[in-house]
């Protein structure tokens, strides 16, 4: 039995982490944490766990709640993950962080970005960046996973088979990325009121946004060299979804066919990704909503000469919770889908 903690469980990730635990009998989430509940009932403050949760919400004590689990979820806001980390390290526990504290190997590059100082900057050597697609052997053996942004996951997960390709010109590329408000959190904010966002579509944090460096610093890597994107998010009046459309130009005169074919051989064996072939058409954020899965199309405009990536994932599964526990299957040596078989929600 896998013992959890849930640090941060009245937000949207941790809510999708019971909702992905809970059925599980190989997993006991032990404690579920939250300042403001501490002492509720998570079954009256989350009607949807009716009968299937006897814990109340408890108030974050290292102390008492470390020595008695195996594995600690952070859902928690930027810069107070890093506060814990070390801490529950030394007591040998394993953490999956779903902020962006340890995703950055740059502290300088942390501070730019989140506005804050690294306060942790010895752990991040032993860091690992929990996207199973390219780091599943590391994430095996980790102490401290740092389970990527969302925006992060789909883009990635679009690029990485063309990254250093020779037929790609690597200083074009542009996302152009839309998310669903669950993105933004569940604490309250004026400009997510549904009077505010419904009705509404817009462009936000063009040039700053802490996604920028992340998705850079992975494409750099893989490609053996400096990558820089421009990279634009904006907001859907929807509740779940991130849809990427990717630019890139093309050096060399390649097919279409022939690009479907690289990523379809990419990812091949990768029971979460799936590139669509041509009469299915382009994806659609409803077609993964509630699952983990990611759909990918790609498209040549011959006329621009210009490579279009199109990918869609639920930012609260593949991109924060069912990533999580994605990666906690693999450090546990388990199936890497198990618990994470729903199929999308539709309509
Ligand atoms: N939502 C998404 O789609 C994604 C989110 N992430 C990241 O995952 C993390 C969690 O996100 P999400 O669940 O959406 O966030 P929420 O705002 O929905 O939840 C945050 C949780 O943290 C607790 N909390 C807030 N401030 C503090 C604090 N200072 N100390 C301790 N606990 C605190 C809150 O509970 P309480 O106030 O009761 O203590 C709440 O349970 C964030 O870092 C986010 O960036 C990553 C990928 C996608
Ligand atoms: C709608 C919305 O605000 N979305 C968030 C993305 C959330 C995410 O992936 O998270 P990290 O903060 O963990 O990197 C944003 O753009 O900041």
């Amino acid at each position: 039995m896998i013992k959890v903690a849930i640090v941060g469980a009245t937000g949207y990730t941790g809510e999708e982490l019971m909702r992905l635990l809970l059925p599980r009998p190989d997993v006991d989430i032990a404690y579920v944490t939250s300042r403001q509940a501490a002492g509720t009932p998570v079954q009256s403050y989350f009607p949807q766990f009716m009968g299937l949760i006897d814990q109340k919400f408890v108030a974050y004590e290292a102390d008492k709640i470390l020595p008695n689990v195996d594995v600690i979820f952070l859902c928690l806001p930027q810069g107070v993950a890093m506060e814990m980390v070390p801490e529950a390290l030394r007591y040998g526990v394993k953490v999956i962080d779903l902020s962006g504290d340890f995703r950055l190997q740059d502290t300088a590059v942390y501070e730019k970005y989140y506005g804050i100082p690294q306060s942790a900057p010895e752990l991040l050597p032993q860091a690992v960046y929990g996207l199973p697609e390219i780091n599943r052997h590391t994430v095996k053996g980790a102490q401290l996973i740092a389970n990527p942004g969302c925006f992060v996951t789909c883009s990635l997960l679009g690029l990485l088979p063309v990254i250093g390709a020779d037929f790609i010109d690597q200083s074009s590329i542009i996302i152009d990325a839309k998310t669903g408000v669950s993105g933004a959190g569940r604490s309250a904010k004026i400009s997510n009121l549904l009077t505010e966002l419904g009705n509404n579509f817009y462009a936000y944090n063009p040039l700053t946004h802490r996604h920028i460096p992340e998705i850079e610093q992975i494409l750099s890597l893989e490609a053996g060299e400096e990558i820089q994107v421009q990279f634009t998010p904006h907001l859907l009046p929807t509740e779940r979804g991130i849809h990427a459309t990717i630019y890139v130009n093309l050096k060399e005169d390649i097919t279409e066919d022939a690009i479907r074919a690289l990523y379809q051989d990419y990812y091949q064996d990768e029971y979460f990704v799936h590139v669509l072939s041509e009469e299915a058409g382009l994806p659609q954020i409803k077609h993964v909503r509630g699952s983990n899965f990611t759909q990918i199309q790609v498209k040549v405009d011959v006329r621009t000469n210009r490579l279009i990536i199109f990918a869609v994932i639920d930012n609260l599964m593949k991109g924060a919770s069912g990533q999580a526990v994605q990666n906690m299957n693999i450090m546990y040596g388990l199936e890497e889908n198990l618990g994470l078989t729903q199929i999308p929600l539709m309509p």
